[in-house]
């Protein structure tokens, strides 16, 4: 089989530009949603390595993905975390010079980044979030009066003018991505951090007696987020990550000990961070 890629496209999105320097041989798959990522790799054989998909999971503005997140944490979720991308994102805002904005297209997740530059520049523009930035940028080259943020290169693509290169500059803005895929990344000291969903019995003190056993063992946690259970109230799994993999032996007996204190724990699995791009 040869080596296949899915992400969020069409051709511009910022998970496609990623996809396209982390795997620059390899046309990537494009789709319509994050969630048709996770659909195409589960209708991929389970044997096969070489299907993955990229995935946003975080944005440094904005905040943690749901789409993706909620895909993962599902109790069906049959997919490894193989690796952490990280993309230094820079926004563009897209359009027509000769014309008034009234309304600016992009992705939920860029809306954060440039709330303040908006209120400021385009106070009066109605802003509505798409499936991604270059969807948006398509939208706007279809429309008059309308603009598009995303990455820069969707100028040319749709033929559109700069009018704001790159926006808030000052304030660091990543996008972290997942590559994921049926299979386990390999067994490594290299997979600095270990993905985890946690399900916890209801007792007071529970979250602080599950997290003990890492920080006696001096395991760094590096996220967490709680999600509701769909359909039982009140009730939250926890998306954790630590630092290091169980090939570290003190992580080894961390989740050991962890283990004995939660209902589940799920292993999304162990991989290494810090792979990053420019856009
Ligand atoms: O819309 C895109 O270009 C994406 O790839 C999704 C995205 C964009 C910006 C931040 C997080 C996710």
């Amino acid at each position: 089989m040869p080596h296949r890629i899915a992400c969020l496209g069409p051709e511009g999105s910022f998970s496609h530009l990623i996809a396209t320097k982390r795997f620059p041989d390899t046309q990537p798959t494009l789709l319509a949603s994050v969630e048709d990522v996770f659909t195409w790799l589960a209708d991929q054989p389970e044997s096969d390595a070489q299907a993955q998909g990229i995935v946003p999971i975080e944005n440094s503005s904005g905040g943690i993905i749901l789409a993706t997140i909620d895909r993962l944490m599902d109790p069906r979720c049959p997919f490894h975390v193989q690796e952490e991308l990280t993309l230094d994102v820079k926004l563009a805002l897209l359009g027509r010079p000769d014309q008034t904005i009234e309304v600016i297209y992009s992705h939920y997740m860029p809306f954060f980044h440039c709330d303040d530059w908006l209120k400021q520049n385009h106070p009066h523009a109605r802003r509505v979030p798409v499936a991604s930035t270059s969807h948006a940028a398509e939208r706007a080259a279809r429309e008059p009066n309308a603009a598009a943020i995303g990455s820069r290169e969707n100028a040319e693509r749709h033929n559109l003018a700069l009018l704001q290169y790159p926006i808030e500059e000052n304030i660091i803005n990543i996008t972290q991505f997942f590559l994921i895929g049926h299979q386990p990344a390999q067994p490594s000291t290299d997979n600095n951090r270990t993905a985890l969903v946690v399900e916890l019995p209801d007792k007071p003190g529970i979250l602080c007696s599950f997290l003990t056993p890492f920080s006696e063992a001096a395991v760094s946690l590096k996220r967490i987020e709680s999600r509701p259970v769909r359909g039982q109230p009140n009730t939250y799994r926890f998306y954790i990550e630590i630092e290091g993999s169980p090939a570290h032996p003190a992580v080894a007996t961390a989740l050991e000990r962890a283990n004995t204190i939660a209902s589940r724990i799920h292993q999304l699995g162990s991989y290494p961070t810090g792979i990053r791009f420019e856009s």
